[in-house]
């Protein structure tokens, strides 16, 4: 039981028999999808993948006016979590019975809703909003996509959609490293400091931000040409780690409270040793090896060996430093990009993209990501901005809805 509409017309249009894009099969949108793993050759567009209509009452159906790249997309790509993922999308998969093909990338989202479940309350038709994208659903690469309530949160007003897809991702991962895993939040930071290992990129360029917002003294590593971007979005302190030892450096600041370590492997030799000893200081680092054990060793000896890595390093860091050792992840989280939103509103917080591709443009859009030495963000643009656009197609969806409700009353009299 939704509030929901006819489920066979266009993707364009959604009508039935008067659909005005007659090369498009029924029910199908166009996306970028991957049949295989692999490099950049595997990305593939097609009108032919089904439509992701709302399945159950919880659900909300945007259409995707812009997308941005992580380098998650990249490696995911490649086959990274392939098998954890699957289990997380379809618990049968373990029989390998299902494929997880077509493949849609693409982890952050800002669109339009133009559809609801019937028990979804915050949101309606029409609405703009934001969301980023669990890696065990379909992605944004697409016309559509299909989330829980909980996921999708209002777009910040400010914005317009190819700025505010840059955000939703890198925000959620910042989220839940700083907070869950770091103990930071907007009412306890104003007297922290906080490093921020790798400053330039996507997560650095939003986590800076937001510590600002938060009051918290920002110290960031990153390559000397960046240091403008990072002092510009509040960095009080810069170490450059191109030129010089940056651990060096570091080691004659005063001690952090927190460090957010989005680089990994060499980084996490040093730095445990700059947080403050023995009062709750913590180290939180973006780079785990979960998907890469369970990819490697399959999924109970990976995740066997993710956990007891974790734990004898928790344990060193404790006896070494006298400081936390935790992992940072990425968790969906809606009502965390409503707190983002009234930031971004406030002016504290600014989208940083570095550079935008049309839809017809996304294996150029994953080049540019693979060269590396991202400044902020890479967009997506999979729809052009038109508001009487989304305004026809939910007048559709409208008249749809209540054209099939109409049509089950009929059929339950005649019965
Ligand atoms: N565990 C999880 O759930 C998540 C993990 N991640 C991971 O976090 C990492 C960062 O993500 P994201 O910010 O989106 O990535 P980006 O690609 O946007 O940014 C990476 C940045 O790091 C800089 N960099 C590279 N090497 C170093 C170094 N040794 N010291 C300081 N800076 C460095 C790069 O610039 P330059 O090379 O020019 O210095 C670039 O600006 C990625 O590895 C990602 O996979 C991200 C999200 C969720």
């Amino acid at each position: 039981s939704t509030k929901t509409l006819a489920r066979a017309g266009c993707s364009v249009c959604f009508r039935r028999n008067v659909c005005s894009s007659p090369s498009r099969l029924q029910n199908c949108m166009s996306a970028w999808v991957i049949d295989q793993y692999g490099t950049n050759g595997v990305l593939k567009y097609t009108e032919e993948v089904a439509i992701p209509t709302v399945s159950s009452t919880s659900e909300v159906m945007i259409k995707v006016h812009a997308a941005s790249l992580n380098p998650l997309d990249i490696a995911m790509r490649g086959g990274y979590g392939a098998k954890l993922l699957k289990l997380r999308r379809d618990p049968l998969s373990v029989m390998d019975t299902v494929s997880e093909f077509p493949l849609i990338l693409g982890r952050d989202v800002s669109g339009v809703v133009v559809d609801c479940g019937s028990d979804v309350t915050h949101f309606a038709p029409g609405d703009e909003v934001w969301a980023a994208v669990p890696p065990w659903k379909q992605g944004s690469l697409a016309e559509f996509v299909t989330l829980t309530e909980y996921e999708v949160s209002h777009k910040p007003k400010l914005l317009n959609h190819t700025e505010a897809a840059s955000i939703p991702y890198v925000a959620n991962t910042a989220l839940s490293a700083l907070v869950n895993a770091g103990g930071l939040c907007r009412d306890n930071s104003s007297d922290k400091r906080v490093l921020i290992i790798g400053g330039s990129g996507g997560v650095g360029t939003f986590s800076i931000q937001l510590l600002k917002a938060w009051g918290a003294h920002v110290t960031v590593t990153c390559s000397q040409n960046a240091e403008g971007l990072v002092r510009g979005l509040g960095a009080e302190e810069v170490v450059d780690y191109t030129t010089g030892d940056a651990a060096e450096q570091l080691q004659v600041m005063e001690k952090f409270d927190v460090i957010l370590d989005s680089v990994g492997r060499e980084t996490e030799q040093w730095a445990v040793g700059l947080l403050k000893p023995w009062c709750g200081a913590k180290y939180v680092t973006l780079a785990t090896p979960l998907l890469l054990n369970t990819d490697s060793m399959g999924l109970l000896d990976g995740a066997f060996n993710a956990v007891f890595s974790l734990q004898a390093k928790a344990i060193q860091s404790i006896i070494s430093s006298g400081a936390f050792y935790r992992w940072g992840f990425y968790a969906p989280d809606g009502p965390g990009l409503d707190e983002i939103s009234k930031l971004v509103d406030a002016g504290k917080i600014l989208p940083v993209v570095e550079a935008q591709f049309p839809f017809t443009q996304v294996p150029q859009a994953f080049q540019k990501l693979e060269q590396g030495h991202a400044r902020g963000k890479t967009v997506v643009r999979v729809a052009e901005e038109d508001d009487r656009q989304d305004d026809e197609l939910i007048e559709n969806i409208r008249r749809d809805t209540a054209e099939s409700e109409q049509e089950g009353q009929e059929t339950a009299k005649q019965n």
